[in-house]
C-alpha cells in the first residue's frame, strides 16, 4: 500500500488568468526601493499585482476583509472591526482606480477601500513566501566557537538596553546566549531573568532547583549522563526557553551538551527531503507520567519532531526526546518503518561530535537556550551538584526583542 504523505499546502486551486477590460494600469519607477514599474490587473477570482518586480494576487474576500477604514480597522488598537462573517463569498468590486501609490476599490454596497500597493506587497502570500526566513545563523561547534559571540555581564546587562538588545540578538541568530558575573543565588537568577521575560510556572514551580536527589520521577534528577534532548516536549507547546544557573558544583563531569537541532535538521533536508517530510508531518506523542504521591502528573504533547511553516517549509520547533517519546500509535507500520529510518538519519546527525558544543556551567554563568531549537544533554557527575532555573514562554521573550526594535 502506498501511503501518500502529500498535504494540500498549497490548496490546489485553477486560476483563471482573465485579464480584466476595466483595468490594466502601468506605473513607472515610483517604487524608490524595487525601481521596478506596478503592474495592476483585475482578474476574475483574483487582484494580481506586479510589484517590485514579482507577480501576487489578492483574493477578493480577503481584500475587503482587509480594508483598512476607520469603520473597518480601529487603528488605535489594532484590531478589526469588520464582521468577516457578513462578507458575500462571491464579492466583487464595482469600481477600481489606482493612482501611484494606492489602489481603490469599491464595494457593491458603495464602501471604498484604499490599500496602499507597497502595504499590499508585503502582506500578499508571494511576498511572504519571498520573505527572509528569521534570520539565523545554524551552527556546528566550529562555527559557534569561530564566532566568538561576546557573553554580556550582569551589571551592564541589568543597566543598559542596548546589552540586553545585544544580548537577544545573540540568542535569537544562535538560540543560545550567555549572561555573565550573575551572583550565584536563585533569587539573582530570577532577576537576570526577568530582565528578558516573564516566567512560565510549570509543574516543576516557577524558579526550580535541583540536585541528584530523585525528589522527582525523571532522571534529570540522578547523576545520570543524559543524551541530548529538548525538554517538556509533553506539552502541547513546548516551553519556548530554559534557563539554567549551576550555583554548586564539588566533584567531577557534569559539563553540559548543547547542539543545534536546526543544523541537522537542515542537513537531513538537504541531504533526504522524504526524510525531511517524514519527520515534519508524522506528529508522534511525548508523555510524562510521575506520581508523587501527593499528586499524579500525567502530561501528553502531540507534534512533529519537526514544526514548520507551511508555505516555506521553515522549521520553528525541533522536538526530539527519546526518553519522553510516548507509544507510537497513531502510524500506520510501513509509514513507521519509513519514520524510523528518518529519525535515525536525523539522530546520526544530531550525534556527530562536529556538532556537540560542550560547556562547563559554572556559578556565576546564566544560559539561555532556546528548547524549540537547541537540545541539551549533560554528562555524568560525581559530588554534589546543584542547578537552578526557569522556563520561559517563546512568546513572551519574542516581545520584549520586538519591544527592542528586533525582527522576532
Ligand atoms: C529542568 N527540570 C529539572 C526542572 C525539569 C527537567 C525535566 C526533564 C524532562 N525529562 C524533560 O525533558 O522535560
Ligand atoms: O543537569 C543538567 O545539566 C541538565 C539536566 C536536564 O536536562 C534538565 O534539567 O532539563
Ligand atoms: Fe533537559
Amino acid at each position: 500500500m502506498n501511503i501518500c504523505l502529500d498535504g494540500i499546502w498549497p490548496l490546489s486551486r485553477s486560476v483563471k488568468f482573465i485579464p480584466d477590460i476595466f483595468l490594466t494600469h502601468i506605473h513607472h519607477g515610483f517604487n524608490p526601493v524595487f525601481e521596478a514599474a506596478s503592474v495592476c490587473t483585475l482578474l476574475d477570482d483574483c487582484f494580481e499585482l506586479q510589484y517590485g518586480g514579482h507577480v501576487m494576487h489578492f483574493n477578493y474576500v480577503w481584500l475587503r476583509d482587509h480594508c483598512r477604514s476607520a469603520t473597518c480597522y480601529n487603528s488605535k488598537t489594532n484590531q478589526r472591526n469588520l464582521d468577516t462573517g457578513s462578507i458575500d463569498l462571491n464579492i466583487r468590486p464595482t469600481k477600481t482606480r489606482v493612482d501611484e501609490e494606492n489602489l481603490f476599490l469599491t464595494w457593491p454596497d458603495g464602501h471604498v477601500t484604499r490599500y496602499n500597493l507597497a502595504w499590499l506587497a508585503k502582506n500578499s502570500y508571494e511576498g511572504q513566501k519571498l520573505s527572509a526566513i528569521q534570520p539565523r545563523i545554524l551552527w556546528n561547534s566550529e562555527i559557534y566557537t569561530n564566532a566568538n559571540v561576546p557573553s554580556v555581564s550582569w551589571e551592564k546587562f541589568m543597566s543598559c538596553d542596548d546589552e540586553l538588545k545585544t544580548f537577544l540578538n545573540n540568542f535569537l541568530l544562535y538560540g543560545i546566549a550567555f549572561v555573565e558575573d550573575v551572583p550565584a543565588t536563585i533569587d539573582d537568577t530570577e532577576t537576570v531573568t526577568k530582565r528578558v521575560s516573564i516566567i512560565r510556572e510549570t509543574m516543576y514551580g516557577r524558579m526550580w532547583s535541583f540536585t541528584s536527589d530523585f525528589s522527582r520521577g525523571d532522571t534529570a534528577y540522578t547523576k545520570l549522563a543524559l543524551d541530548r534532548h529538548t525538554d517538556t516536549s509533553y506539552f502541547q507547546e513546548p516551553s519556548g526557553i530554559q534557563v539554567f544557573h549551576c550555583l554548586r558544583h564539588e566533584g567531577t563531569g557534569g559539563r553540559t551538551l548543547l547542539v543545534d537541532g536546526f543544523y541537522s535538521a537542515n542537513r537531513v533536508l538537504e541531504q533526504s527531503p522524504e526524510n525531511f517530510e517524514l519527520l515534519s508531518r508524522v506528529p508522534i506523542k511525548h508523555e510524562f507520567i510521575e506520581n508523587l504521591g501527593t499528586q499524579v502528573n500525567h502530561m501528553i504533547g502531540i507534534g512533529p519532531v519537526l514544526s514548520v511553516y507551511p508555505w516555506n517549509n521553515e522549521v520553528y520547533i525541533m522536538r526530539y526526546n527519546n526518553y519522553d517519546r510516548a507509544v507510537i500509535n497513531t502510524v500506520p507500520h510501513n509509514v513507521v518503518q519509513r519514520w524510523y529510518v528518518a529519525h535515525r538519519h536525523l539522530t546520526d546527525e544530531l550525534r556527530k561530535p562536529e556538532n556537540e558544543l560542550w560547556v562547563k556551567l559554572k556559578p556565576g554563568k546564566v544560559l539561555f537556550i532556546d528548547n524549540w531549537r537547541v537540545l541539551h544533554g549533560r554528562e555524568s557527575f560525581k559530588g554534589f551538584r546543584q542547578l537552578c532555573g526557569c522556563y520561559l514562554t517563546r512568546d513572551d521573550v519574542l516581545n520584549t526583542a520586538r519591544s527592542l526594535g528586533l525582527q522576532a
